[in-house]
């Protein structure tokens, strides 16, 4: 544990800071007055919103990047930098980790808003002056010339867009796709960042799985104490890298041996598994199924549970359990990185990720 604190060091506040978004993927900014009023609101960061009670010592971290909650670098960058501070924040005791459903934008200054299926004009706070126009865009194919309505307000509005009924949907394949090795690297730095300072965490931690969670997603509820999933058809948790022609690293295989044991775990890695909740109960790899609307409330009782066992006790059998695992990664660090940047720089990989992404965007249309 001592290891993961001391290389966490090593990604201080101001590195990190100076890494934060300006850009979103879906190419929303990200301007500073936002920040400073998601501290006011107790947020640290806009692609993560984090309550801490005092009183109980619990801290509920949300994730909330539409449309997926995807692991990209500037998401895990946030994440880490929440995760640090609370770690050094001797009140804080108990981390819980969800999905919003709802993702509030704050923008500034004049603004474009689209009117997709996913995105709607929540609340426009005066004063406001909204225009109505007709945006023509080129499409990604260049080809095709289309006009969408849009809103253009001037001033202060506030947006909402709607997440997907996801945990994550694991790393942001757009990240492993089309990058160039240095930019690769640094992201594959940024994943086992996250990975050492949930599972190293001296923090109980709860995942409160409240959708799907494929790949990364599984990697982090693993990667906490306990898992609590809703008991709803439509959501699946699995290491499914090889269904996208890649390969989970030792560092998830191992995470989910101690979790599942050998035998499932290889059945789950070879097949590239996606579990229901249902199933994923029954080979352990989620702890408890409850209905959709009682996952955070129950999570927040199982805390009471965990944090009534004396810290010292705890994290110590902690470190016992995960140590190994952990110094595992620690002392392979580079060679990971390098492993990570010449498989997916791969022709055969990036084509691979290349379908994946259509198959993702046909299965929709
Ligand atoms: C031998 C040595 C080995 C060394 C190491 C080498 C290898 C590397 C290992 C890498 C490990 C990788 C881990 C991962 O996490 S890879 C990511 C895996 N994730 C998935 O497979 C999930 C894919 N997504 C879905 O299944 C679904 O999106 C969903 C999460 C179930 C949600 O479904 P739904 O609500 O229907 O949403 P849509 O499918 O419509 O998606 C909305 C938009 O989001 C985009 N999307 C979805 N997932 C991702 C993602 N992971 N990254 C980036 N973007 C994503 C999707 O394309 C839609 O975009 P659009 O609106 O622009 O069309």
């Amino acid at each position: 544990m001592a290891n993961v604190l001391r290389n966490s060091a090593k990604f201080g506040f101001s590195g990190v800071l100076s890494q934060l978004s300006i850009h979103s993927r879906h190419g929303r900014e990200c301007v500073s007055p936002c920040f400073s009023l998601q501290q006011r609101n107790n947020s640290t960061s806009p692609k993560i919103k984090v309550d801490l009670d005092n009183s109980t010592g619990v801290a509920v971290l949300r994730m909330q990047s539409p449309p997926v909650n995807s692991l990209s670098l500037d998401f895990l960058t946030e994440f880490c930098i929440n995760l640090e501070k609370l770690e050094m924040d001797k009140s804080c005791r108990g981390l819980i980790i969800t999905s919003v459903s709802t993702h509030t934008h704050t923008h500034t200054d004049t603004d474009t808003v689209t009117q997709s299926h996913k995105t709607m004009i929540h609340t426009i706070t005066p004063p406001v002056c909204v225009v109505s126009q007709t945006l023509s865009k080129v499409s990604s194919t260049g080809l095709d010339i289309i006009t969408l309505p849009v809103c253009v307000c001037v001033c202060v509005c506030l947006v909402s867009q709607t997440l997907s009924k996801v945990f994550s949907a694991g790393l942001d394949i757009m990240e492993m796709y089309g990058k160039s090795p240095e930019r690769c690297g640094e992201f594959w730095k940024a994943v086992q960042e996250m990975w050492l300072k949930l599972y190293g965490s001296n923090m109980a931690t709860i995942a409160a799985i409240n959708g799907s969670s494929p790949a990364g997603g599984c990697l982090m509820s693993i990667g906490c104490d306990y898992r609590i999933m809703a008991d709803n058809p439509r959501y699946s948790i699995g290491l499914n890298e090889t269904q996208l022609g890649i390969v989970a690293p030792f560092w998830f295989k191992d995470t989910l041996v101690n979790t599942v044991g050998n035998r499932a775990a290889e059945l789950s890695l070879e097949l590239g598994l996606l579990y229901s909740a249902p199933d994923a109960l029954k080979i352990g790899l989620v702890d408890q199924l409850v209905p959709e609307d009682q996952v955070l409330s129950t999570a927040q009782d199982t805390m009471s549970k965990w944090l009534a066992v004396p810290d010292h006790a705890r994290q110590i059998t902690k470190s016992m359990m995960r140590k190994q695992t952990i110094d595992k990664l620690l002392s392979n660090r580079e060679a990971d990185i390098t492993n990570f940047v010449s498989f997916i720089t791969k022709d055969s990989i990036q084509r691979s990720l290349r379908m994946y992404l259509e198959m993702l965007k046909s299965r929709k249309a």
